[in-house]
């Protein structure tokens, strides 16, 4: 370690004073203009961390959903996932460290995990389309180079595609490409191959209206275009040549306020979508004829999937087990829908990517979707290797293209992280193979009314939740008052829990009116600000 070039990088790349900033759940995310010394000193830890695991490590500059004015980042590790949690520990360690102690941090974590420091280090970068991110992302540069690693600056690129581009690093080109080409490559050959003889030419059904939140899924979707069959008709908005990125429109922006964006004209029954500011979640829409908008969630959209792969499971005839996993936030519709008439096992994890992708990965074939769009679908390599081999060698005519749909399936969707793009298209080889419409679609299940709503509290940590975050433990006596609140509707569900990335505690309500749904949201909120320490002025009934 060259010890005066650290320092001198290190002063460059100030701390502010007093500032302190935790690893959550998608890394670190706040107003952009704190993050200078925080993007350097995950460029430190990326090398550390690629020497430790003798593999190449992602470092995406992004806050997805949040303003404009925000930036994030985080760190991807081998195989494209998450990066491992004790790590997560090292890097808030590090980001909140004084300039003087950062030798010593840097020391302590390489001892601690038995990082060989000759190794050589790679590392990766994408970011998104934040004016903030190209310096953003120099700065991780500075961090990388000053220990010595070697780095491939990918630019613009969707998170997604960043997981992707490590995965396929790491298994030696494996699992694709490791190029934004190959990625466009080995999604459109799928998709086409999937939709062989589906299309037909001047089908208008296929038209797809798509909300691009002003960010970088616009770009990449332009690039895309010409690797993908003319007949699905993508048609972009909100593609960033002005608005401002999330503003007004998005995934996230949709699914909370339960309406269409802004810039994207939605006529009756037209299938419309939203990606997120950095296209990893996907949320589809319509208004009927009456309309009268539908949000069609990552609920809705596990269901479709799963109830696909069921199918053509069946059909090859091999005992491979599905698994679901949801959140506390998953619809009690859909839960129930998937577990009675679907019969598919059903589990729940901690709000959260990691925990879901994590659970996921138990099954033959592991579908995991948050509420909010973010999902994609696992295939352990003993299911994968077993579909491969039927695809090439089942004599049995309809079992062996059931297999061959299932190896598309495998290769179109991203499986090292939810993404837009990937699930967009494995959404619509689906609905055009199985001639569904948005409508059809829509009424799998009707979804309960549903209500979140945020409080705001002195220390939302005094909110510790058990059983995948549905009941509170403490304080003690909030979740009586929130039995009996739930007792009082029809339907009813209703859990707290403090948020991983915002400073407020999160309530959610379902029940069988939408009245009754924001009733009992309020009630449980009034409950968690006088049992949880709430500070402001309280609750309002804003509905
Ligand atoms: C209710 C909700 O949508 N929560 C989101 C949100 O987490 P919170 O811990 O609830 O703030 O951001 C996470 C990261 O993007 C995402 O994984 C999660 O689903
Ligand atoms: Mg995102």
């Amino acid at each position: 370690m060259d010890v005066d070039a650290v320092n001198k990088f290190s002063s460059l790349h100030a701390k502010p004073n007093g500032l302190i900033l935790q690893y959550g759940t998608a890394g670190f995310r706040t107003k952009a203009y704190h993050l200078d010394h925080v993007m350097y000193r995950m460029g430190l830890l990326a090398v550390l961390r690629s020497k430790q695991t003798k593999s190449t490590i992602g470092v995406m500059v992004t806050a997805s959903h949040n303003p404009e004015e925000d930036n994030g980042v985080k760190l991807i590790d081998p195989l494209g996932e998450m990066l491992a949690p004790s790590w997560e520990e090292h890097a808030t360690h590090l980001a909140n460290a004084e300039e003087q102690d950062i030798q010593a941090v840097l020391a302590e974590i390489s001892h601690r995990e038995a990082v060989n420091l000759q190794q050589k280090a790679m590392i990766v970068i994408g970011r998104d389309t934040r004016p903030s991110s190209e310096k953003l992302s120099q700065s991780v540069i500075d961090g990388v180079s000053v220990l010595g690693g070697q780095y491939h600056d990918y630019g613009l690129v969707t998170t997604p595609q960043l997981h992707y581009l490590v995965c396929c690093q790491n298994t030696n080109g494996q699992y694709g490409k490791a190029t934004i080409e190959g990625y466009y490559q080995k999604l459109s050959k799928a998709f086409v191959e999937l939709t062989k003889q589906t299309f037909r030419s001047g089908d208008e059904y296929r038209a797809l209206k798509i909300d691009c939140a002003s960010g970088i899924g616009a770009l990449k979707l332009k690039e895309m275009e010409c690797y993908l069959p003319r007949e699905l008709s993508l048609h972009l908005f909100n593609d960033g040549t002005k608005g401002k990125l999330n503003h007004l429109c998005g995934a996230d922006f949709v699914k909370s306020h339960q309406k269409p964006p802004l810039g994207i004209e939605v006529k009756p029954n037209e299938r419309c979508c939203s990606f997120d500011g950095d296209a990893d979640r996907i949320i589809y829409y319509y208004n009927d004829a009456d309309g009268r908008f539908h949000l069609i969630d990552g609920d809705k959209i596990a269901t479709l999937i799963s109830s696909f792969l069921k199918e053509l499971l069946s059909e090859v005839g091999e005992n491979l087990k599905i698994g679901i996993v949801q959140t506390a936030y998953a619809n009690g519709s859909s839960t129930r829908y998937l577990e009675e008439v679907m019969k598919v096992p059903v589990h729940f994890t901690k709000t959260g990517v990691k925990h879901l992708h994590h659970k996921a990965q138990e099954f033959d074939i592991g579908i995991y979707f948050e509420a909010n769009g973010h999902g994609t679908v696992l295939f352990s390599k003993a299911a994968e290797m077993k579909i491969r081999q039927l695809a090439k060698e089942e004599t049995d005519g309809k079992k062996r293209k059931a297999a061959v749909m299932l190896e598309n399936v495998i290769d179109l969707i991203n499986q090292t992280v939810g993404d837009a793009i990937s699930d967009m298209l494995l959404i619509e080889a689906i609905l055009a193979l199985k001639g569904l419409s948005v409508q059809q679609w829509d009424a799998i299940y009707t979804d309960l009314p549903n209500r979140q709503l945020k409080v705001k509290v002195a220390d939302r940590q005094v909110i510790d939740t058990t059983d995948a975050e549905r009941r509170a433990v403490t304080p003690l006596g909030l979740q009586e008052v929130i039995d009996d609140l739930v007792k009082k509707y029809r339907f009813s569900r209703a859990f707290v829990r403090p948020s991983g990335t915002e400073d407020v505690v999160r309530v959610y309500a379902e029940a069988d009116s939408q009245e009754n749904a924001d009733n009992l949201a309020h009630e449980v909120s009034l409950a968690v600000f006088q049992l949880a320490g709430g500070v402001g002025e309280g609750p309002k009934r804003v509905f």
